[in-house]
């Protein structure tokens, strides 16, 4: 199957879903988020409603208007919008992946199904054809997690002929650290142009040796321009620059890790960032913490993530 998209390569940031204080989803920053991302971060493709989007805590109907906005503020400024459109119910995965193709999406992902789950190989192909077949002209990726959906069926096996079986397979999210069945997805599809994504930031050099053709991530949100200079560095086999931002980068994840870091932290350390207010999760997440807050602004300044100058009027009410 010929697409005529170029291969989707490079960060690719994993979208947070900015709410209102009151829960509702705040549409009116997505404008300045696009233009953040582009200018401030150097991240130029987005990988929309997955984990840190909360896009399986808000309704179908509120998954599309999100996909929509994206995509409409990121005419002519963003590469790439890939869409995620995982869901329990095959139907509306299908509408997701319709309404992705008719609003201009770039590609769609897709993560197993989660609460009855796929045994088998075979059957998880099934399950993603069926859903891959209902945008047939989008690039599909396969967003594999196994820590969040408890669907642990190997990528290397699920890779091993799916493009016979899903002809629009473009490529593989790899959210896991399991290096050695990365490296075998790679290895094993070589003849492909396949993209390989890797979702673990804080290892993603040892992901580009293995053959990594690009990551999504939460923290390509504020960390993309970093995480570029290692990109950069790696490109012109810059080893041990490369490593030097990747323990930059490993410091902070480290340390927001040992005080307990998931999507709440995300907006939170966002909105710190970014100044643009990305609000409070969705129940059954928590809001972050202000302490927590507090700790990470600490820590992005004394690795010089973050200066004085950064921290824009109101970042700090918006993330109390
Ligand atoms: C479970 C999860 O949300 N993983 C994200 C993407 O796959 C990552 O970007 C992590 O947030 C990041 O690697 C920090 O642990
Ligand atoms: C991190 C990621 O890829 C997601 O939020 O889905």
């Amino acid at each position: 199957m010929a697409f005529p998209k170029k291969k989707l390569q490079g960060l690719v940031a994993a979208t947070i879903t900015p709410m209102t204080e009151n829960g509702e989803i705040n549409f009116s920053v997505i404008g300045q988020y696009v233009d953040y991302l582009v200018k401030e971060q150097g991240v130029k493709n987005i990988f929309v409603n997955g984990t840190t989007g909360e896009g399986l805590s808000l309704s179908i109907s509120e998954r599309r208007q999100v996909a929509e906005e994206w995509v409409t503020k990121g005419k002519d400024k963003l590469d790439q919008v890939v869409i995620h459109v995982g869901a329990l119910s095959l139907k509306e995965s299908q509408e997701l992946a319709q309404h992705a193709a008719e609003i201009g999406a770039d590609g769609i992902a897709v993560i197993a199904p989660f609460f009855l789950k796929p045994w088998t190989k075979d059957i998880l192909i099934n399950f993603l054809k069926e859903v891959a077949a209902a945008a047939p002209a989008l690039p599909f990726y396969y967003y594999h997690i196994p820590a969040l959906t408890g669907v642990k069926i190997r990528a290397e096996e699920l890779l091993d002929g799916i493009q016979d079986k899903i002809p629009t397979f473009q490529g593989l999210k790899f959210s896991d650290t399991d290096l050695l069945d990365f490296g075998q997805c790679v290895d094993q599809n070589r003849q492909q142009q396949f993209a390989f994504l890797f979702g673990v930031d804080e290892q993603l050099l040892s992901a580009l040796v293995m053959g990594a053709t690009g990551a999504v991530g939460s923290t390509y949100n504020y960390l993309g321009k970093k995480t570029n200079q290692m990109l950069e560095a790696f490109e012109r086999k810059d080893l041990s620059l490369a490593l030097n931002y990747q323990f930059c980068i490993q410091r902070f994840i480290n340390f927001v890790v040992k005080l307990g870091f998931g999507v709440s932290q995300t907006k939170a350390i966002m909105t710190l960032v970014s100044g643009i207010p990305m609000g409070p999760p969705r129940l059954p997440l928590q809001k972050a913490s202000r302490e927590f807050t507090d700790s990470a602004e600490a820590k992005l300044k004394s690795l010089d993530f973050l200066s004085f100058t950064d921290l824009k009027d109101g970042s700090l009410e918006a993330s109390s």
